[in-house]
């Protein structure tokens, strides 16, 4: 009885049916497999997230319905949070989403039940007051009565930088600081629309220094550099936000003052003649010598205006002012 018992034991080990201890087991090898195919998974996790890294990219799974909110690794680099005692939701996320974009990013995420995908830039504010740049873009795919978002969330900070960088040089003059023709023929378009459509009134400041040759020619041309820089400083330092200074090209300058009606035009212009009056320049050899500028007035006016006959009768103004003296404003006689 003991023997047949015996047989039976050696029988199944023999065959490894039921013994987990042999390393060569097929129990043992599964554990194996289990434990590299676990390892390889992590090694896998390891490369994508530093990859993502990398590419300043991470992904997401959202429920908008429930408020849930997955994040991969990168994007708790992204928004400077720690993974251990962040939570991500829906509602924590539009917490960090800029003040000024949050509209846009709500829209988007609203849009995207209707077009199929979710598209927008914006900043966060990260908890160390940090402001990125960001770019989601996702795909909506409801599942049941859930609506689920899953998409990508890429850092574009050091593009935005640039982006910004590069459209402020395509619109600033180089020696003054001020914009620069194209910019303000670009605002001025603009201007004009609304002007047709809402009835805003805006006006057109144009200016140049009054015998600039003789100036460069007395002083020095550096001298006259110099005496542009200074009037593009005191320009920038006088005028309102909204309004847009220009030195369209050699000493003539330009004002664009959206909302602002010819009389107060003429007091803008009248306060920049006499400020370039009270301002002592430069010149190469230490002297300080005085300049006056003329300025021609105009503002938008009637149904018909275009942004040509507008710099037309400012420049005709300039002309006049220059033609009975110089040193002084003329605008527009008003309903001209
Ligand atoms: N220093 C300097 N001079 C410039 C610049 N651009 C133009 N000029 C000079 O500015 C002078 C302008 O001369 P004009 O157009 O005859 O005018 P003006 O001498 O100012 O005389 P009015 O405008 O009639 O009062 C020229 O001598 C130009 O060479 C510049 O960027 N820097």
């Amino acid at each position: 009885m003991k023997d047949s018992h015996n047989n039976i034991d050696n029988q199944r080990q023999s065959s490894g049916a039921h013994s987990c201890d042999s390393p060569d087991s097929p129990c043992q090898r599964g554990r194996r497999e289990l434990e590299e195919a676990r390892e390889e998974i992590a090694r896998l996790n390891r490369t994508l997230h530093r990859i993502q890294c990398i590419a300043r990219l991470g992904y997401w799974k959202a429920s908008l319905k429930a408020n849930e909110l997955f994040w991969s690794e990168a994007i708790y680099d992204i928004f400077g949070v720690d993974p251990s005692t962040f939570t991500p939701s829906i509602r924590a996320f539009k917490a960090m989403v800029h003040p000024e974009d949050l509209e846009s990013v709500e829209a988007s995420m609203w849009r995207a039940q209707e077009t199929g995908s979710h598209d927008v830039e914006h900043r966060i504010v990260r908890p160390d007051g940090e402001v990125r740049w960001v770019h989601e873009l996702a795909d909506y795919m409801p599942e049941g009565d859930e609506q689920i978002l899953i998409g990508t969330v890429r850092d574009i900070t050091e593009q935005k930088r640039l982006e910004l960088r590069l459209r402020q040089l395509s619109r600033t003059d180089e020696l003054t600081a001020l914009f620069n023709r194209r910019y303000f023929m670009q605002r001025l378009v603009q201007e004009l629309a609304r002007y047709r459509r809402y009835g805003r009134s805006t006006a057109v400041v144009l200016f140049d220094f009054d015998h600039f040759k003789r100036i460069n020619d007395t002083h020095g041309h550096s001298a006259g550099d110099q005496a542009l820089v200074s009037v593009g400083k005191l320009l920038r330092s006088k005028l309102r936000t909204n309004d847009i200074p220009a030195r369209l090209g050699g000493e003539e300058f330009a004002l664009l003052l959206p909302e602002t009606s010819l009389e107060e035009a003429v007091g803008v212009a009248e306060k920049v003649r006499q400020l370039v009056e009270q301002q002592e320049f430069m010149s190469e050899e230490g002297h300080r010598f005085g300049a006056s500028i003329t300025c021609g007035v105009s503002a938008f006016q009637g149904t018909e205006e275009t942004v040509e006959a507008i710099l037309h009768r400012a420049d005709q103004n300039l002309y006049e002012g220059k033609r009975a003296g110089r040193n002084r404003v003329v605008a527009d006689e008003p309903d001209s």
